[in-house]
């Protein structure tokens, strides 16, 4: 094989703008038999050497183009700077058109584990390339480069395009989905509820971003807790975007609850089916338990759920099964209280839409613990009501905003 070695500048951060395009360029082939390219920028030190030979087929790398001006490389990042006629890439002619997919809190644990799953292929399949814009707070916005520096280096060929950010109506330009992670976690001793207010306001700006510049039929899957309620806040105040399309993720309640009832069963977990999550992402699931343990809250298994929960949207749902979703109740079958998001049994024929499961069966101990869920999910609206356009919140959570077990 034929090597060359390379010395490669140190080049100084280039990410200087509240969002910045990184345009990421197709795949560069480690292969003999093409000539020697000089790399954009490396993030190394400046007395490292590379070996290696790049082939270039018949791309030509262009500057990246923003409204007709050229961009200079200190906007984007190393081989986010370059972007590449794919035409005559033979691999690339079956892919399917890009989507944008906008990921917030890009800079927190639980994106830790999900960018990398989103940018694998492993979630909307080995043929989808995909765009990535993330969002993250101020204070992260260094973590932010971090994390694009580390896109960069896993070499995805699928993962086109990173943009990074803080103004949610720049990030949220054209987005097919928005995974809304960021939010400030619940730390040990401290309940969902008490972060409805420092929270809310989050998803009520983010909602209205969305509202504005998404594209129509963008699909929101709100992770950032108490998540049900930061749904509601966040679908009100996009009223351009179906109310439908807005989840809140009750996929790891899913989960855990399989994992405990196999346990019981004495099953292996794939062998239970048919779970219903029913209501709110829930004070009474096993999180609680595993922040006391861990210190901070779940992470991994929590980026697992939401692969598994749009997995459940994109593909077809397998023959008399069905997943929990948090959803708008809108006409719902089971005289659940209307204009709440909660979790109910759906099916998915795989376009990303779902429908209702309509005939599941309740016994008076489901109807009582249900009704629980409803009782809590109203009262966090009403102290919610200054964000939702319902009037002047008044905020009693009392009795229903319980400590797990063990809690102090
Ligand atoms: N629904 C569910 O099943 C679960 C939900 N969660 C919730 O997910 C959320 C995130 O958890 P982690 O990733 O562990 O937290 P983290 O603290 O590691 O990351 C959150 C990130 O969000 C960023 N952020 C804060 N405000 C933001 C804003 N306005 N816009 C964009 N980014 C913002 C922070 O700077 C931080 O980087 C928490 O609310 C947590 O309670 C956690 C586990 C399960
Ligand atoms: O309990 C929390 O605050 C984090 C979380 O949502 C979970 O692990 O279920």
């Amino acid at each position: 094989m034929a090597m060359t070695e390379l010395s490669t500048p140190k080049t100084t951060s280039p990410f200087l703008h509240s969002s910045s395009r990184l345009s990421l360029s197709s795949k560069l082939h480690l292969s003999n038999q093409f000539r020697h390219l000089l790399l954009p920028p490396l993030h190394t030190t400046s007395n490292s050497k590379i070996s290696c030979s790049v082939s270039q087929n018949n791309q030509a790398p262009v500057a990246v183009q923003d409204n007709g001006s050229v961009k200079t490389k200190k906007e984007c990042y190393g081989v986010f700077c370059l972007t590449y006629d794919l035409k005559a890439e033979e691999e690339t002619k079956s892919w399917k058109k890009m989507i944008n997919i906008a990921v917030s809190g890009a800079a927190g644990m639980i994106s830790n584990h999900l960018l990398f799953k989103l940018a694998s292929g492993s979630v909307f399949g080995p043929d989808q390339p995909i765009a990535l814009k993330l969002l993250g707070s101020e204070r992260s916005i260094q973590a932010l480069e971090g994390v694009a520096m580390e896109l960069e280096d896993s070499l995805f060929p699928l993962l086109r395009e990173v943009d990074i950010g803080t103004d949610p109506y720049e990030v949220f330009q054209d987005v097919e989905w928005a995974l809304l992670i960021g939010a400030k976690p619940r730390g040990p001793g401290m309940e969902r509820a008490a972060l409805l207010d420092i929270n809310g306001q989050i998803f009520a700006e983010q909602g209205k971003a969305l509202n504005a510049v998404a594209s129509p039929n963008v699909k929101v899957l709100v992770v950032g807790n108490p998540c049900n309620t930061n749904a509601l806040i966040c679908l009100k105040n996009a009223p351009n975007i179906p109310a439908k399309n807005f989840h809140a993720l009750t996929r790891l309640d899913e989960n855990r609850a399989k994992c405990q009832l196999a346990l019981k069963a004495g099953v292996f977990y794939d062998k239970v089916s048919n779970m219903t999550i029913w209501g709110n992402h829930s004070t009474t699931q096993r999180g609680g338990l595993l922040i006391q343990k861990w210190g901070r809250s779940s992470a991994a298994s929590t980026a697992v759920s939401i692969v598994d929960a749009i997995k459940s949207l994109v593909t077809p749902t397998p023959e008399g099964d069905w997943f929990s979703t948090g959803v708008y109740t809108n006409g719902n079958p089971y005289g659940i209280a209307e204009d709440l998001v909660f979790s109910m049994p759906c099916r998915s024929t795989g376009d990303g839409d779902y429908e209702l499961v309509k005939d599941v069966e309740f016994d008076d101990y489901l109807r009582n613990r249900i009704s629980k869920s409803e009782a809590e999910l109203l009262a966090e609206k009403k102290c919610v009501a200054h964000l939702t356009g319902d009037g002047i919140a008044f905020c009693d959570l009392g009795p229903v905003d319980t400590m797990l077990p063990g809690e102090v």
